[in-house]
């Protein structure tokens, strides 16, 4: 029950459907003049806001001005009956994330990185950041180069921050610098910081930081560790440790940097014949059933979010046990649920300091006398218990 698509591209004709993402659809298409084959992205912005065309259309033009192997390639764009369209070279070797799913070599990991660490050392060097480094956006050829795709969301380095502009972040919390997570300004070193969260993901079949919602994911990477890696990958901790440092300052400052030093682990692992993980061929790549991207989360107010947790959670340290005992509306009922959810993830996974203080935030900010958050505290912290109790009964 596919529905066909109703707009008309001069010069391009719109083929069958390849792949689908939160606002866009991809086709294969053709250009008429030079004739070509091509892959087609047509986005159709809610509501066909005319500023998000805008700076789509402002994005495309960054991208086609772009001349690099590891960056798509764009033909041509524009704004057609209020949606936008990008057509660009056709990339028929499946996603990284098929490929980690796949299983991946530690070899082949790193020759993704440098590719990437490439296409962000061009795109940097222009002004550009990416902002949407996930596997769904490394695309490749059928020769199994690597290529980054999907600058939907990026903007030119000065302009206004996508915080200001519309009280929103766009992209998903997995991939997410903890500067950008705070509502800070970002710059390279955020992208950067996304690439190790991929590259933690090539090497472990799994992300860095998991959790229930949005808030805890962002959450973990301002205040989790990096994972320690197993023995057999723990030459790869520092490397790891240095691309998702907390402090931009103590990640690689460029993209030069990290390509340099890739260059050395890449050197290393030629010789050896890797045995550790099994490499499925490309062909199961591009037969594997595809993943449409998840619709990118749109996390309103985060950054207040985590301010504000902050804060608690350092006022709880310093002061005396204070309770609002005030009526709950729906909204403030919501974020107590939402702040339990995440408490209890922490808590699963022994992040004990993370999972008190949301813990001490519900009791404190919202509901006393909340019995899941009372019983965990007991266990966490029996003199902010006893303190609790005395002030809510
Ligand atoms: N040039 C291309 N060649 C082949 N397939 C492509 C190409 N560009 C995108 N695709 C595929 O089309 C699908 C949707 O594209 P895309 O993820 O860019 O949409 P999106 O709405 O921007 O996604 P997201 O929700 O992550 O923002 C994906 O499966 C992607 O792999």
């Amino acid at each position: 029950m596919e529905e066909s698509y109703e707009i008309t591209i001069p010069n391009f004709t719109l083929g069958k459907e390849i792949g689908r993402g939160g606002m866009a659809r991809v086709y294969l298409g053709e250009q008429l003049e030079p004739k070509r084959k091509v892959a087609i992205k047509i986005v159709t912005p809610q509501g066909n806001d005319p500023k998000i065309l805008e700076d789509l259309q402002k994005e495309g033009d960054t991208v086609a001005q772009f001349s690099h192997p590891n960056i798509v390639t764009v033909f041509s764009c524009g704004v057609i009956e209020s949606n936008y369209y990008l057509a660009m070279e056709i990339l028929g070797g499946g996603d990284l994330a098929q490929k980690i799913e796949a299983g991946i070599t530690e070899l082949e990991a790193f020759n993704i990185m440098i590719d990437m660490a490439k296409a962000l050392e061009h795109s940097h060097k222009r002004g550009t950041l990416h902002r949407d480094i996930k596997p769904e956006n490394i695309l490749f050829h059928e020769d199994g180069q690597a290529v980054l795709v999907d600058f939907g969301i990026a903007k030119a380095q000065n302009s206004v921050s996508e915080f200001t502009r519309v009280g929103a972040v766009v992209g998903t919390p997995h991939y997410m610098s903890p500067e950008r997570a705070l509502g800070k300004e970002i710059d390279e070193r955020s992208d950067l910081y996304a690439l190790g969260v991929v590259l933690y993901e090539m090497l472990m079949g799994k992300k860095v930081f998991e959790g229930g919602d949005t808030f805890a994911i962002s959450y973990a990477h301002v205040h989790e560790p990096v994972p320690d890696l197993p023995e057999d990958k723990a030459k790869y901790q520092s490397l790891l440790n240095k691309l998702l440092a907390k402090n931009p300052d103590d990640r690689f400052q460029t993209s030069t940097q990290l390509i340099s030093q890739l260059k050395k682990y890449v050197r290393r692992l030629k010789p050896v014949t890797d045995t550790t993980h099994s490499f499925a061929p490309l062909q199961d790549m591009t037969a594997a059933k595809k993943k449409t991207s998840p619709m990118p989360f749109i996390i309103t107010g985060l950054v207040i979010v985590v301010a504000v947790l902050l804060g608690t959670w350092f006022m709880n340290q310093q002061n005396a046990i204070e309770i609002n005992q005030t009526t709950l509306n729906s909204e403030q009922l919501l974020e107590m649920s939402n702040k339990l959810g995440a408490a209890e993830v922490f808590f699963k996974q022994q992040n004990i300091n993370q999972a008190e203080a949301l813990y001490l935030s519900v009791l404190t900010e919202f509901d006393c006398k909340n019995e899941d958050a009372r019983n965990r505290i007991k266990i966490l912290n029996r003199a902010k218990y006893d303190q609790i109790i005395a002030a809510c009964d």
